[in-house]
């Protein structure tokens, strides 16, 4: 069985004040919560602020962060390594999110080497793919999720994204209320695992796909009710307590 994710991604947000009340709140809220692994990606500034909390409250929410770099050391000003990110305790490294690739130049390339040094440090990618609306509207949101994976696939064998996990996020979908209907993204998610499962059906069977784009406490129950929703990967409504406690709850409920 797949063990559900529910990460938080709190993209360009945040403040000391935010991080601690935030997981003070997820901590109170997420009490006797069981059957659903819970990380948050604060921005780097406050991973080791998090770390301590999370120590602190003995926490279960598992940390992560929002990008990496692709060198270990030396003359790369502004990187971050995969190195630095685990002496902060971090264990869940999102790659290739629309808002790096859009803003950012990240080619699916750059984004598989990512992929492949965060593999070599013993962490976890959570790797984004998703189709913009035009590409939607095109007809090519299955083409596009399986280009982005075989990036990662076609050189570095599919047994990589054992232990990984993969994010469909439609980006039409992300921060604009215009969330794909759970029905939609069953589809394209059982399309992602077809697409896995052609090449190993152990790996598929294995491997954890969230669904991101606007879930909300009211529409994620719907998503987690889907076989291939294995979660969810959340930006605005991480930034509550009580709303990302809620999506939590209903992947542990919709799991069990
Ligand atoms: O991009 C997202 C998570 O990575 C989704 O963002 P929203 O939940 O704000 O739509």
């Amino acid at each position: 069985m797949r063990r559900p994710l529910v990460m938080g991604n709190w993209k360009l947000n945040g403040s000391k004040a935010m991080v601690a009340d935030l997981i003070k709140g997820l901590d109170a809220q997420l009490a006797g919560v069981e059957g659903v692994d819970v990380a948050i990606a604060p921005p780097v500034m406050y991973l080791d602020l998090a770390e301590q909390l999370l120590g602190k409250a003995e926490s279960k929410i598992l940390l992560g962060s929002q990008n990496v770099d692709v060198n270990a050391s030396g003359a790369f000003t502004g990187d971050i390594s995969p190195e630095m990110l685990k002496d902060f305790g971090a264990t869940h490294i999102i790659i290739g999110h629309s808002e790096r690739r859009d803003y950012h130049a990240e080619s699916d390339e750059y984004v598989a080497k990512k992929f492949a040094f965060l593999k070599e440090h013993g962490l976890v990618p959570v790797l984004c793919i998703g189709e913009s609306e035009a590409q939607n509207e095109a007809g090519e949101t299955v083409a596009v999720c399986a280009r982005q994976l075989d990036a990662v696939i076609n050189t570095q064998g599919v047994e990589a994204l054992n232990g990984a996990v993969i994010a469909y996020e439609p980006i039409w979908a992300i921060g604009t209320g215009k969330a794909a209907t759970a029905e939609d993204a069953q589809r394209i998610h059982a399309e992602i695992r077809a697409h896995i499962a052609a090449k190993s059906e152990e790996v598929a069977k294995n491997v954890v796909i969230q669904y991101g784009g606007s879930v909300k406490p009211e529409n994620a129950e719907a998503y987690f009710a889907q076989p291939d929703i294995d979660g969810a990967l959340v930006g605005g409504a991480a930034l509550n307590a009580e709303s990302f406690a809620a999506i939590a709850k209903a992947a542990a409920a919709a799991k069990a």
